[in-house]
């Protein structure tokens, strides 16, 4: 049970929004920092630092991160961030500074909240935050996947018809691991103490997850883990960790490409080692992850049939001593989605 004097809610809200691009070179980087800011003072949380590449710009957060690149913008906040102040200003500024006129897709997702009575009205329930959404998109669908009556994950989504359609599109996909009940002792690194807050990733596993990461990450006072990290070919990932016992908590994040990412998902649970997680996969068709498509091809979604799902070899039986709870797989216009959630499984006493 969390302590009523000290508590924070690590689970984000995610929000990552594509504009629908033109031929006119449009850049959702051409906004400058300060208007970012604007926007973040707004949602309650400042930028900690930054760092680039040639495709992306990455924004470390007091509470998350928020990544930028040419026509995506994602934003994750987490405690009692309010997040969905950002989506008016942010659209706003797409269209006046870059002329973005079109959404292509939007995704608002999150878990179910440890105390949903301290968040704010705008985010207290899953309802309330999509009667907000509503009056800003059209064809929106909310969904929840996972158990009513346990850890459960909500979901928004745009059907938006002139989306690229299969075969038009870049490749892309999402893994996302939510872990809770992370292990005492795998969350002292996470404290500031007397080690050295650079060495942090190296001595956790973090640096080693994917080979080429470059990071930027933050340890807070006294304790709180906060990375990004930017690797080749537009992919990247965050982590974020509350190693507080009676409400810890961690998130990994990425869009790296792969054709099965079981053996990434192996090295993240060995750092956090979480009682319980919620695993959420997105991918396009053009991912890799439906094998390599034809030049040109259609991107045939009847091929697709459950032996082809994204994620079936992500997504095993048994990962380690946890046991899959529940599996629960979405398709929409463009993209497929796999849900699982996971526990430990308990040893019985002889
Ligand atoms: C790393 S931040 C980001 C939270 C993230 N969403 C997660 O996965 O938990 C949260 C952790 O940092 C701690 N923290 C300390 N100072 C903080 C601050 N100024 N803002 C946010 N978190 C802070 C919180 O108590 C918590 O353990």
């Amino acid at each position: 049970m969390a302590s009523n004097n000290h508590f924070f809610e690590g689970a984000e809200k995610l929000l990552e929004v594509w504009f629908l691009r033109t031929e006119d070179g449009q850049d959702l980087r051409d906004i400058a920092r300060e208007d970012w800011e604007e926007v973040l003072k707004t949602v309650r949380c400042q930028i900690i630092s930054t760092m680039k590449n040639d495709s992306q710009d990455a924004y470390l957060l007091s509470e998350s991160s928020m990544f930028v690149s040419d026509r995506r913008f994602i934003l994750k906040t987490c405690g009692t961030t309010l997040l969905h102040n950002a989506l008016p200003l942010m659209l706003d500024l797409a269209k006046k500074k870059c002329g973005f006129h079109v959404v292509e897709d939007i995704f608002y997702s999150r878990k179910n909240f440890m105390r949903p009575e301290l968040q704010h009205n705008m985010h207290r329930s899953f309802e309330e935050e999509v009667i907000i959404l509503e009056k800003l998109f059209e064809d929106g669908a909310a969904y929840c996947l996972g158990r009513m009556n346990g850890d459960c994950w909500y979901l928004y989504t745009t059907n938006n018809p002139d989306s690229s359609k299969p075969g038009q599109a870049e490749p892309d996909q999402t893994l996302e691991i939510l872990m809770m009940d992370l292990e005492p002792d795998a969350m002292k690194l996470f404290h500031k103490n007397s080690i050295d807050p650079a060495e942090i990733a190296k001595l956790s596993g973090i640096a080693d997850l994917e080979p080429g990461t470059i990071i930027d990450d933050f340890l807070f006072e006294p304790c709180g883990y906060s990375m990004n990290g930017l690797l080749p070919d537009g992919a990247y990932m965050n982590i974020h960790v509350t190693p507080e016992k009676d409400f810890s908590y961690a998130s990994f994040e990425t869009n790296v490409s792969k054709k099965s990412y079981a053996n990434l998902v192996k090295r993240v649970l060995n750092v956090f080692k979480p009682g319980r997680f919620v695993m959420t996969l997105f991918a396009n068709m053009e991912s890799e992850l439906f094998g390599v498509q034809e030049k040109g091809g259609s991107g045939d979604h009847a091929k697709l049939t459950s032996e082809v799902y994204p994620g079936d070899s992500t997504f095993e039986d048994k990962i380690f001593d946890y046991q899959r709870q529940d599996w629960q797989a979405s398709k929409f216009s463009n993209y497929y989605l796999t849900f699982c959630n996971y526990a430990k499984v308990k040893t019985k006493p002889s």
